[in-house]
């Protein structure tokens, strides 16, 4: 019988200041041999999580490409159904399994601009998508291991619901600054670090200048 709730891995790569993306939008932040350890760890996921800025920002492919192993199934935070049928997510949705996950708030427009494509549209919540229901749906499909991959308020709702049980951050030898630009973890953030989930540090991996923090929920 499937679990009702995934597991949920946390993944972003940080600057030392904490942030994920420079100002212009540049968030190349791991290494070539970081890549590789999370193309790894993508082939190992059932499915890959991103937000709707993240598609926009990054145009990213989210498939594995610097090792050998299958691609999960993608799934896209979109409450609006906004990303362009020109991003390479919907593009390569022929080959690579794809789930857009859409709020009530979704117009008719965007709604025949998805069905274009061979994805499943999943319709949760009411403003914004419902992503504990998306999880239980998620979870009836088999999908027990999911891989978050940002951005700052993806992770924020993640981190706020307490939905995620694993976080695996490369800590990159950049300083990025800005008062604005995109940390870790957006929205507003805890008033107190008691309300802070606890985070057992499990392992550190030296990749050259780089390191590779894996903590696990207490
Ligand atoms: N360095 C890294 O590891 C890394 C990883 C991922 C993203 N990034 C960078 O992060 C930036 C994007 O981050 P961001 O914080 O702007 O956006 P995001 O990617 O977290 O997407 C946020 C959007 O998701 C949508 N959404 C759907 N359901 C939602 C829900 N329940 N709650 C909240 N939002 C919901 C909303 O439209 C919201 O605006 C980009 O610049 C990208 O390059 C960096
Ligand atoms: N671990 C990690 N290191 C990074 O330097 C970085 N930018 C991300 N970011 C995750 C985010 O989801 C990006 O959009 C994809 O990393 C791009 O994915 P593709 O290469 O196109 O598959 N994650």
């Amino acid at each position: 019988m499937a679990n009702s709730k995934p597991h949920v891995i946390l993944s972003a790569a940080i600057s030392i200041d904490g942030k994920i993306s420079t100002r212009s939008g540049d968030s190349k932040l791991s290494s070539s041999e970081d890549f590789i350890r999370l193309h790894k760890l993508r082939s190992k996921v059932d499915g890959i999580i991103v937000g709707k800025n993240t598609v926009i920002k990054d145009n990213p492919l989210l498939t594995v490409r610097h090792t050998k192993g299958k691609n999960p199934v993608r799934i896209i935070l979109d409450s609006k159904g906004n990303i362009s049928s020109k991003s390479k997510i919907l593009q390569t949705s022929k080959q690579i399994p794809t789930i857009i996950a859409v709020s009530k708030t979704i117009s008719k427009s965007n709604l025949q601009k998805l069905n274009k494509f061979p994805v499943e549209v999943i319709i949760t919540g009411e403003k914004s998508v419902n992503i504990k229901s998306l999880l239980k749906k998620l979870s009836a499909k088999d999908m027990n291991t999911l891989l978050v991959e940002g951005g700052g308020t993806i992770n924020w709702e993640f981190i706020k619901q307490n939905l995620f049980d694993e976080m695996i951050i490369t800590l990159s030898p950049y300083l990025i600054g800005g008062n604005n630009t995109i940390s870790l973890v957006q929205g507003i953030g805890f008033d107190k670090i008691s309300k802070s989930p606890h985070l057992r540090l499990k392992s550190i991996k030296r990749l050259k200048n780089h390191l590779v923090l894996n903590y696990l929920k207490v």
